[in-house]
């Protein structure tokens, strides 16, 4: 059996297949969106999706919040994910403006999007190759999908240009996207038929000179909040 035919998988299936369907048309229908030549994994992007000043503001943000960053599964100091993170204050009215403007280009119900998290990379720092998708058999596996279910879209935004790394590369499908200010990078986590989709995994590579921010915004598969 392969990974993304796990039992597990089948409860969301009918929901990721929805959210999928919906954002996808969504999507088709926006003349700002550039859909990612592969076939293995729907992947977007939208030039300017934030300003440089609401770039920076949500950098200085960030800095307020960011903590070492830790996966569900692991601490920071197993070294997976070495940058910082936190979350920003999701009732600040203008992290509630990038909120909806997210939500309103992908056409997801905003209760289905969790808060929105920043993230820092200083030289050295990366994200390893993983899913965004939650996986069975985990310590958080029955309190994640009891509430809100699987992952089911990524929205992340580049808020800087980095010097040198920290791309983010899709390594089964051969693809490294460079950090660009403003640059939103959307994809389905899941594929067309409502199943986690195994080619979606990603790296943040290490920084190798400058700083790398993100804000990253996953959306699940039914109601979060
Ligand atoms: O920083 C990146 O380029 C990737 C971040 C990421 O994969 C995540 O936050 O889930
Ligand atoms: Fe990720």
């Amino acid at each position: 059996m392969t990974l993304a035919t796990k039992p597990e998988f089948l409860k969301d299936q009918p929901n990721l297949r929805k959210v999928g369907k919906e954002v996808r048309q969504r999507l088709a229908d926006n003349p700002n969106v550039w859909k990612v030549p592969t076939d293995k994994a729907e992947i977007f992007a939208v030039a300017d999706f934030m300003t440089a000043e609401e770039c920076a503001r949500m950098i200085t943000m960030i800095d307020e919040v960011a903590r070492p960053s830790t996966v569900f599964d692991l601490s920071y100091k197993d070294g997976f994910r070495t940058s910082y993170s936190g979350d920003v204050d999701p009732y600040h009215p203008f992290v509630k403006m990038i909120d909806r403007r997210l939500d309103d280009l992908m056409g997801i119900e905003p209760s289905f999007g969790e808060t929105i998290q920043g993230q820092r990379y200083m030289p050295g720092q990366e994200f390893k190759p993983h899913h965004d998708w939650f996986h069975p058999n985990t310590s958080y596996w029955e309190i994640e999908t009891s509430r809100g279910g699987q992952r089911a879209w990524t929205a992340m935004v580049y808020l800087n240009n980095v010097e040198e790394g920290g791309s983010t590369d899709f390594t089964d499908l051969g693809m490294s996207i460079e950090p660009k200010q403003g640059v939103l990078l959307l994809w389905n986590n899941a594929d067309e038929g409502g199943l986690p989709n195994p080619a979606t995994i990603h790296a943040g590579r290490p920084v190798v000179r400058g700083v790398k921010y993100v804000i990253t915004k996953w959306y699940r598969a039914k109601k979060w909040r």
